[in-house]
């Protein structure tokens, strides 16, 4: 389904980003990777390599819409198209609102909402050049629409993400451009780990507001997006996919 097709993927050199393009690789596509770490970038490529999957690592800050302008070029020269997007990149970290800084507030706010932005308008532009229409997919996360304490940057910024999403799937549609979200729950991953329970405490408290009772795997979360980003979803579109082991429908996030 994805054979002769190309994905860009931001923040594809760790955690749900990695599986995402290991699995488009294993699908048959063509992967650009990036993020701000060419070691990490190149480690999802050699991995890539070694399922016989193609790929490429294009170091590239999100925050910087030249550098993502570049980002697209570097993947057309290489490849000749771009046919998916996955805005995977992200910050995060716990602060009260009332103690956030301003720069705090941007840091996550610049990669996440403003870095979508200007991914998402750079690949719909090549698409549009294209003839193609294409699949974008946003990482996001269900306090997008419920919000949780400790993370109002994120919280707001997904939330942008997700109106984005749902108003350009309209403008998009007549060019064949598909965006849709995707929203994991807690999912075992090294960065989110450091950044959201980064002790036993926290750890059990996030797990214990999860009914399955357990964190995700990377890997479920690039089924999913797979399923989203590919033609068996194809008149699905401004719409979001929560995969979560029912943590928000149980309403226990905001529990102490
Ligand atoms: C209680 C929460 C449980 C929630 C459970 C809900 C279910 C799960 C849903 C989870 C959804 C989302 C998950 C994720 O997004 S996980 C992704 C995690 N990965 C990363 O964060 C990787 C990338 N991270 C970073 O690059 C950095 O962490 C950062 C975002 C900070 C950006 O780095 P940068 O180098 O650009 O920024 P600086 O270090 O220069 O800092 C900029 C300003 O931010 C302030 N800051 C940074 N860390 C903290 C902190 N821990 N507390 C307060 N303020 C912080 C820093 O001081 C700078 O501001 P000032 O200049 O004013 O000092
Ligand atoms: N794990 C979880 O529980 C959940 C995660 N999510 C979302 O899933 C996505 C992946 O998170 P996860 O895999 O857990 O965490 P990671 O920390 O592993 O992934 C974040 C990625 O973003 C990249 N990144 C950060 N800043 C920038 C930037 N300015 N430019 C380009 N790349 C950047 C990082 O690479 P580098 O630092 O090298 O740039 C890293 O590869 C995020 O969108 C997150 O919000 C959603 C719900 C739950």
């Amino acid at each position: 389904m994805f054979t002769d097709r190309t994905f860009i993927v931001t923040g594809g050199g760790s955690g749900i980003g990695r599986a995402i393009a290991l699995a488009l690789g294993a699908a048959g596509a063509c992967v650009v990777v990036t993020g701000r770490t060419p070691e990490k970038l190149d480690e999802t490529v050699a991995l890539l390599g070694e399922q016989g999957a193609d790929g490429i690592a294009v170091p590239t800050d999100v925050r910087d819409p030249g550098a993502v302008d570049a980002l697209v070029e570097a993947a057309v020269h290489h490849y000749g198209a771009v046919h998916g997007l996955v805005n995977n990149a992200a910050g995060n970290f716990v602060a009260p609102g009332i103690d956030l800084s301003p720069n705090g507030w941007k840091a996550v706010v610049d990669i996440v909402l403003n870095g979508s932005f200007y991914c998402t308008r750079a690949v719909a532009r090549q698409m549009r050049n294209q003839g193609t229409g294409g699949s974008i997919l946003s990482v996001i996360a269900s306090y997008a629409w419920h919000g949780h304490p400790g993370t109002v940057h994120s919280a707001a910024a997904k939330a942008g993400v997700l109106a984005m999403t749902r108003t350009l799937a309209v403008e998009l549609a007549p060019l064949g451009i598909r965006l849709n979200c995707i929203a994991p729950g807690p999912t075992e991953t090294k960065g989110a780990g450091a950044a959201l329970w980064a002790d036993d405490t926290a750890r059990a408290h996030v797990l214990s507001s999860v009914p399955a009772g357990r964190f995700a795997d990377p890997t479920e979360v690039a089924d999913a997006s797979l399923f989203v980003l590919g033609d068996r979803a194809s008149y699905m579109t401004g719409e979001c996919l929560t995969l979560d082991g029912g943590q928000w429908l149980g309403k226990q996030v905001y529990g102490q």
